[in-house]
């Protein structure tokens, strides 16, 4: 066909895949009046004939152009209230919540804007959780299903478990198939609205209302509930059809303007950018979804899919608030329109380029929010050659993956360097977030031994079984292995789970290059490494010396390094130097892709020859071993045994440096 055909019914498709509505629905909702407020200043224009690819647009003064107006999927207004919110937004998508799908509905603004009140309302105004939870709870009495409860809050990057009475701390996990679980969270069987209202009413205002030194200040933070929604089999087991998730989110502040809590707001503010990238990655369609980003988007990782539904309601200050212009303009930038949507995936290696070519437009004219959350609050007003700097890092790391995927398709099937790959399963709906394989028993609170306070009788699942395969992961002090690094800019490849990228290595047919890791980290260590020569001066004076921790083999300085652009001036060397980047390009992911096997079966003491890793961490890889076979399948899980992205490719360096050697 001819290629300028072919390109046009691309563009047919993309711009009918435009006019889909976004996976994300973003809506708004101004709240009342409070009794101090008054000015109404919030424009919201909308269409004459409400259609799904048309949004609503907000502004902030009458006189406003279209540069300061913001677009929303739709917003309601003052006079609404939850409960149109509801019956509008949510009620719809409760059968399809009973059949399987999951439902996130995400309550974000500024600080005051109404979240909670959106949230959990009042006893005259429920909030959408009550009305859904009412919904939800005659629909499953009606079919047999069983409905209970979990609550936590996320304070710090820490998840705490707010149905148990100790509060304990819940730990953030994924098991070897990339399935989030939660371990310590507590979950209720709640069978009538007024069990789950006393229940919920008593824990998400335990610090707004009830708060127990009014003296302290209120902790501010993240606060969420999950529904779940199970069947019995015919063994009488509860199995987890799907999940609703509600997020009370903490309010966006500007923290210039409240200097004693600006620690705080920072780490607040630093978490909702993180959420708003993962929106805005999922609505854009992007292929790389920054989950790993911060506590909440790894906690709500299942949920917050393309797959399932997810509603972010933006609550809007009805009285000038300079914060709420501010998370206006965030939620408005996650509502890009997606644009890959149909294609296939040979369309997708086919037009990669183009893609590529028109991402990277998209990405110049909006500012990348990743980079946006690392730089942290006040970003936007940074100068733009910094913005440019890292914008260009990141489409060169992007590009370099690209080609790599691109190169691996293309290799014959007897490419020594070739890796065998295929299509990640298109059905992505994990619907159980506690684990799939055993049911969460539920027991009653008598018999659990620390759970709920005694005023509430309850029933309480710990769900102890359900993660025995992850126990001695888990038993690790987190303070000791520190995790959460954000390494999106400073790794080679960026390959995040099953969601994100398009194509999984099952094979590889390159050369054993991880023996020659085992062969060059042993000489490495008997030609640089300190403890060597230690041991060897100790012996001499007749002293032992422990290699330990401390005591780090060191990287031989290179002493050649040749830069390919000096030595290839001409055209044609220019094109030959291309090539021969695209080349070493596969080569490094070859290279990576070694050095993670070796991580996956060395010994404990080929583990400790590297540099790096030490007697703590060895070991640790080792109990990683023991529960997954494979607990390294990509850089950025390095992540894991503490290593910060910029250690991790200086480890990868010094490998390939070696080779050379
Ligand atoms: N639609 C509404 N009608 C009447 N009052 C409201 C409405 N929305 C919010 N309020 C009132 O505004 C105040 C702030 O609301 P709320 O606590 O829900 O804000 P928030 O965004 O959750 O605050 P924070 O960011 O501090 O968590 C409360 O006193 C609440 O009762």
């Amino acid at each position: 066909m001819d290629p300028s055909i072919a390109d046009k019914k691309e563009n047919v498709k993309l711009k009918k895949s435009s006019n889909l509505p976004r996976p994300v629905r973003i809506v708004g909702n101004i709240r009342e009046f409070t009794t101090e407020e008054s000015k109404p200043w919030i424009v919201v224009r909308k269409p004459e004939q409400p259609n799904l690819s048309q949004g609503v647009t907000i502004s902030f003064s009458e006189q406003s152009t279209r540069k300061d107006s913001y677009e929303l999927d739709y917003c309601y207004e003052q006079n609404e209230g939850n409960f149109i919110i509801y019956s509008k937004e949510i009620e719809p998508l409760i059968p399809e919540l009973i059949n399987g799908r999951n439902l996130t509905v995400i309550a974000y603004g500024a600080r005051g804007s109404g979240k909670t009140y959106t949230v959990k309302g009042t006893e005259e105004n429920p909030g959408l959780a009550m009305l859904a939870m009412a919904r939800i709870l005659s629909k499953a009495e009606e079919i047999g299903y069983s409905v209970s409860i979990s609550m936590y809050e996320v304070y710090h990057e820490h998840v705490v478990d707010l149905l148990d009475a100790n509060r304990t701390e819940v730990q953030v996990l994924e098991d070897a198939q990339g399935r989030t679980n939660l371990k310590g969270l507590s979950k209720v069987l709640v069978q009538s609205i007024e069990e789950f209202s006393n229940l919920f009413s008593s824990r998400i205002s335990s610090q707004k209302e009830g708060h127990p030194n009014p003296l302290e200040p209120r902790r501010r933070c993240h606060k969420g509930l999950i529904v779940y929604i199970s069947s019995c089999d015919d063994d009488n087991n509860l199995k987890i059809a799907s999940q609703m998730n509600f997020i009370d989110l903490a309010g966006y502040e500007d923290p210039r303007r409240n200097n004693e809590d600006a620690l705080q707001i920072a780490k607040i503010n630093k978490s909702l950018y993180g959420l708003c990238n993962v929106i805005h990655a999922i609505n854009a369609n992007e292929i790389r979804v920054p989950y790993r980003e911060n506590k909440l988007t790894r906690l709500l990782k299942e949920s917050l899919t393309r797959s399932n539904h997810i509603l972010m309601v933006t609550c809007l200050n009805p009285s000038f608030c300079q914060d709420t212009i501010h998370t206006v303009c965030l939620a408005s930038r996650s509502c890009q329109r997606t644009t890959q949507m149909f294609m296939d995936s040979k369309k997708r290696i086919g037009s990669a380029s183009k893609l590529e070519s028109m991402s990277s437009a998209r990405r110049e004219k909006s500012v990348i929010p990743s980079s946006y959350a690392k730089e942290g609050i006040g970003s936007h007003h940074q100068s733009d050659s910094k913005k440019a700097g890292s914008i260009s890092k990141e489409r060169r790391i992007r590009s370099d993956v690209k080609t790599i995927m691109l190169e691996k398709f293309k290799s014959p099937p007897g490419n020594v360097s070739a890796m065998k790959c295929k299509p990640l399963s298109s059905s992505i709906n994990p619907s159980v977030i506690i684990s799939q394989e055993k049911t969460p028993e539920v027991i009653p609170i008598s018999s659990s031994k620390t759970l709920l306070d005694e005023e509430h009788n309850f029933q309480v699942s710990k769900d102890p079984a359900a993660f025995t395969s992850l126990e001695k992961v888990t038993s690790k002090d987190p303070h000791v292995i520190p995790s959460g690094i954000n390494s999106e800019k400073d790794v080679f490849v960026c390959q995040d789970g099953k969601e994100n990228v398009s194509f999984q290595i099952i094979g590889n047919e390159s050369p054993p290059l991880s023996e020659q890791i085992r062969t060059i980290s042993k000489n490495l260590k008997a030609l640089c490494a300190p403890s060597s020569l230690r041991m060897k001066e100790s012996k001499e004076s007749g002293t032992q010396v422990d290699a330990g921790d401390s005591v780090e083999p060191r990287t031989p300085v290179m002493e050649h390094h040749v830069k390919i652009e000096d030595r290839f001036e001409t055209p044609i060397n220019n094109a030959a130097s291309r090539s021969f980047q695209q080349r070493s390009s596969g080569m490094k992911q070859s290279l990576v892709q070694e050095y993670l096997k070796f991580l996956n079966t060395a010994s404990k003491e080929e583990l400790k020859e590297l540099k790096g890793i030490g007697e703590k961490r060895s070991t640790y890889i080792l109990e990683l071993r023991e529960n997954s076979p494979e607990p390294f399948k990509k850089l950025d899980d390095l992540e894991d045994i503490g290593l910060s992205a910029k250690q991790i490719k200086g480890m990868v360096k010094n490998m390939a440096g070696a080779l050379f050697n």
